[in-house]
This record gives structure tokens, sequence and C-alpha cells, in this order.
């Protein structure tokens, strides 16, 4: 670089000088003097159009590196385009699982009580149906019902009558075994499902979970005071052979035969 300007200050120089001389008067007749001006102009001439040319490939490296790099932009603002949408598209899919998974759980737990609902019970059922059948299990099925649980309402209010069926849930949740199934089957009544069980360790549990009814006092609402509740269950084994839904109903029998028993009891049919 250094060198190229020196040649250039050198040059420079030289081109003064001869101007210099050809301006001279002393030597207006020298017969070198007409050839030299010419080729002096010539060379002057060749000179400006070679800076002409650079200034032009100058001009388009300059153009051609900005379209490059504007290019490049473009490109990486794609890219960074495509990567927010990708993410927002793994976001959107991930919160549409969340929300299906919610509403699949929600489809199926009655609110209330936070126990599954009756649609969860029915498919509960045909799947403990589908077991025991294959396998050759025993299947027992319950429902439970609250006594008098109108008079409750009645008497205290509708919301003293939710929170009743909320302690009974959660009697039953602790009451029940860990392989047992239990949901509102609907209002005041409840469905307990015991799979590979015989009758006589689940009438042992329904007994169980009848005690712990016994033992809830909700507060009435003026607060000085408290009641008991109680509730009678109906319970059956699932024959060989026989539809679940069939079980279902004499279970519903045998419930009947409770309540027409004197009710806070269990029966067997
Ligand atoms: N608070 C409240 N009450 C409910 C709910 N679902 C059903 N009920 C009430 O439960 C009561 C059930 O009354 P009945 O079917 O006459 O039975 P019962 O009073 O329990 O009498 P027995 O079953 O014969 O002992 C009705 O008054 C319903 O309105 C609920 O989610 N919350």
């Amino acid at each position: 670089m250094n060198a190229e300007r020196q040649q250039a200050r050198e040059e420079d120089a030289l081109l003064r000088e001869l101007d210099t001389l050809l301006a001279d008067p002393a030597h207006a007749a020298d017969p070198l003097r007409a050839p030299l001006a010419e080729l002096l102009a010539l060379y002057r001439q060749q000179h400006e159009r070679i800076e002409r040319l650079v200034r032009i490939s100058d001009g388009y490296h300059g153009m051609s590196r900005l379209h490059s790099d504007s290019l490049a932009d473009k490109f990486d603002r794609q890219v960074r385009r495509l990567e927010k949408l990708a993410r927002i598209s793994d976001m959107y899919q991930s919160n549409l699982r969340e929300l299906t998974e919610a509403l699949r759980e929600a489809s199926f737990k009655d609110p209330l009580t936070e126990l599954g609902n009756r649609r969860y019970l029915m498919e509960r059922l045909r799947e403990e149906y589908e077991r025991s059948r294959r396998k050759e299990l025993p299947l027992c099925v319950a429902i439970l019902d609250v006594d008098h649980f109108k008079r409750i309402n009645d008497a205290h209010g509708h919301d003293v009558g939710d929170e009743a069926l909320r302690r009974v849930a959660d009697a039953l949740r602790h009451a029940i075994r860990q392989y047992d199934t239990v949901g509102r089957w609907g209002g005041e009544e409840f469905l307990i499902l015991f799979p590979e069980t015989r009758i006589d360790e689940a009438l042992h549990t329904a007994e169980r979970v009848r005690t712990a009814i016994g033992a809830i006092h909700i507060e009435s609402p003026d607060g000085g005071t408290t009641f008991p509740l109680s509730a009678s269950l109906g319970i059956t084994e699932r024959q060989p052979d026989e539809a679940v839904l069939l079980a279902v109903t004499r279970a519903d029998n045998a419930l009947l035969a409770a309540k027409r028993a004197g009710r806070d009891r269990s029966v067997v049919l």
C-alpha cells in the first residue's frame, strides 16, 4: 500500500516536471516538445479511463456486497421468523394437549365431590366387567344412598346439603380399598366397584364405609348444632355370564330393600 502511494507521488512529480518543461518558452523550439505534449495528453486520457473503470468496478463490488448482505439478512430474518413460528406452534400444541386432557378429565369428574361421575363409572363398570369375564374373577357392586337427604336440604339449605355430599365423598375415598372404585352415581347416590372381590369382603368394606359416614357430623348454619349422617347400601356380586348392568339393577334393588328395612344398613342380594 505504501509502495503504491510512493509510486503515485513519484508519478505526480514527474508529470508536474513535464508540464513545467513543456510550458518553459526556452524549449518552445525543441522538436521533441510537440510529440512529448501529445504523449502526455494521451497518457492522461488513458489514466482517466482506467480510473473510471476502477470506480465502476468498485461500485459494482460494493453493490453486489450490499445485495448479498441484504439477502443474508433476509434469510436470517426468515429463519428467525420460522423459529418463532415453530415455538408458537409447539406451545400451541402443548396447550391444546393440556386443554384436551383437562376437558377429558372434567368430562369424567363430578365437580361437587371431585369423584368420578356417572360417565366415568359406566366406563369403569364396562372395563371391570370385561376383565372379570375374561379372567373369571369375581366382581361386586354396591350402591350407596344418603338417608333422608331431602330433609337436610329442607332443614339447613342446599349449601349444607352440598357440604354433606362432599363429606360423604371424602369418607368414601378413605374407607374403600386401594383397588376399589367409587364415583357419584347421581344426586345423593354413590356407586362402588369391588374388582376381584367376593361378596363377603365387599360387605365388609361396605360396612366400614357406612361406619365412616355415621361418624360424620355436619355443622348447621346457625353454628351451634351439628347433625349426623347415615347411609344405606345395596350390594351384589356379578353372576357368571351376567351382564354387569343386571348386577347394578340388583344392587339398586338391594338398596331399596335397605331403605324399606329402616335405612342405615347394608343389604346383600
Ligand atoms: N344439596 C344438594 N342436594 C341434592 C343434590 N342432588 C340431589 N339432591 C337432593 O337430594 C334429595 C334426594 O331426596 P329423595 O330422593 O327424596 O331421598 P331422601 O330424602 O334421601 O330419602 P331416602 O333416600 O328415602 O332416605 C332431593 O331433594 C334432591 O334435590 C346436590 O347436588 N346437592
